[in-house]
């Protein structure tokens, strides 16, 4: 096993038995391995079985079939003891907070160490240093209800926290926030990862959160991992055809995209590129005239900044006699392409 490995998914299944003919294969054959450190990202259309499988990782759904790992040690061989234990190191939050309404926020956070060895004075001054950390040590006696949506997710991170996690899984965590509220809990989850090193999985069904703070991503579709790999390798060079539709229709343009799309006429082929916008791939237009005298239209562009990188898209439109050459050598340049049809 990978040494660096801090969590290790082997070969899970998980099926739910729904009536006595017929079983829902949730999660199929999916294997992946989460390094300490990372932000790592499980993204997919809703139903894709992100939930499930990340839910296999402290055993709150245990697998069918296959082995959990977190630090080398097998979770589904321990005992029921050994298993409350390991879980305390992973903690999580959700998309709904799950405060408790009839207890102050710093008794929300007291809750979940009142079995531990500290003393009831250790644990309110621990509740209190970690309100201080999210940043809402003056709400402390307030009840869940006084707080705003982003005020309650601190809360449920300081509470995560209490134990003292390496890992922490956000379960949709920022899914009913607003842009600006999301902003504030991302740069907290950074915050998290760089300064108390925790690993962070984290599930999204929002691409600009997976850009935004992930260093890697697994590309779930149907109970399956279509793809694993670093963010920016997913978004800009997708391995598996099925991932590179996946996040174009999942984008934020998309709409505009299907929208020029259909203005699309019987002569032109358009296509979509997706490039680093670095020195080399400033004359790429240019280049194209240069190399094959064609003249690509510029029909929509944009750029954006994933994992620190500038990625341009660019929908461009050629005539239907463009040399075939074109494609694979744009390829070769580091550059993904996709043709772009009607959708029927
Ligand atoms: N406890 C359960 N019993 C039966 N079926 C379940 C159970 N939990 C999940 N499922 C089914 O398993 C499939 C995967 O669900 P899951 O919640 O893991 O998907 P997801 O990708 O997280 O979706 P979403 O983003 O909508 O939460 C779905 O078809 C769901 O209905």
């Amino acid at each position: 096993m990978d040494s660096k490995a801090l969590i290790t998914l082997n070969h899970i299944d998980v099926t739910f038995q729904q009536n006595q003919q017929t079983a829902l294969h949730a999660v199929k054959d999916a294997s992946l391995t989460i390094n300490k450190g990372d932000i790592y990202g499980i993204i997919g259309d809703s139903g894709a079985g992100k939930s499930t499988l990340v839910r296999t990782i402290n055993l709150l759904q245990r697998p069918t079939n296959g082995d959990v790992f977190v630090n080398q040690q097998n979770l589904t061989t321990l005992s029921a003891a050994d298993l409350r234990q390991a879980r305390k190191k992973i903690g999580m939050i959700f998309q709904h907070f799950n405060l408790m309404a009839s207890r102050t926020i710093e008794e929300n956070i007291v809750f979940s160490i009142k079995r531990s060895a500290l003393s009831k004075k250790q644990q309110h001054e621990k509740a209190q240093q970690l309100l201080a950390y999210v940043g809402l040590l003056d709400k402390k006696d307030v009840y869940p209800r006084q707080l705003s949506g982003g005020q309650k997710q601190r809360v449920a991170i300081a509470r995560a926290l209490a134990n003292n996690p390496e890992i922490l899984i956000s379960d949709e965590a920022t899914s009913a926030l607003d842009p600006k509220t999301t902003n504030t809990i991302l740069d907290l989850l950074k915050r998290l990862n760089s300064e108390l090193n925790l690993t962070i999985v984290l599930i999204t069904h929002e691409l600009s959160v997976a850009k935004k703070i992930c260093n890697k991503l697994a590309v779930m579709q149907h109970g399956e991992i279509l793809e694993q790999n670093e963010t920016l390798r997913i978004f800009t060079q997708p391995q598996n055809p099925e991932t590179a539709t996946f996040i174009t229709q999942a984008s934020a343009e998309n709409r505009v995209l299907q929208q020029l799309i259909g203005q699309q006429t019987a002569t032109e082929r358009l296509f979509l590129l997706t490039y680093e916008a670095n020195t080399a791939n400033q004359t790429l237009l240019v280049d194209l005239y240069q190399d094959y005298q064609v003249i690509p239209k510029v029909i929509y562009s944009t750029t954006e900044m994933i994992q620190g990188r500038l990625i341009t898209k660019t929908l461009i439109s050629l005539t239907e006699n463009y040399p075939e050459s074109l494609i694979p050598a744009l390829q070769q340049r580091g550059i993904q392409i996709m043709q772009q049809t009607k959708e029927a």
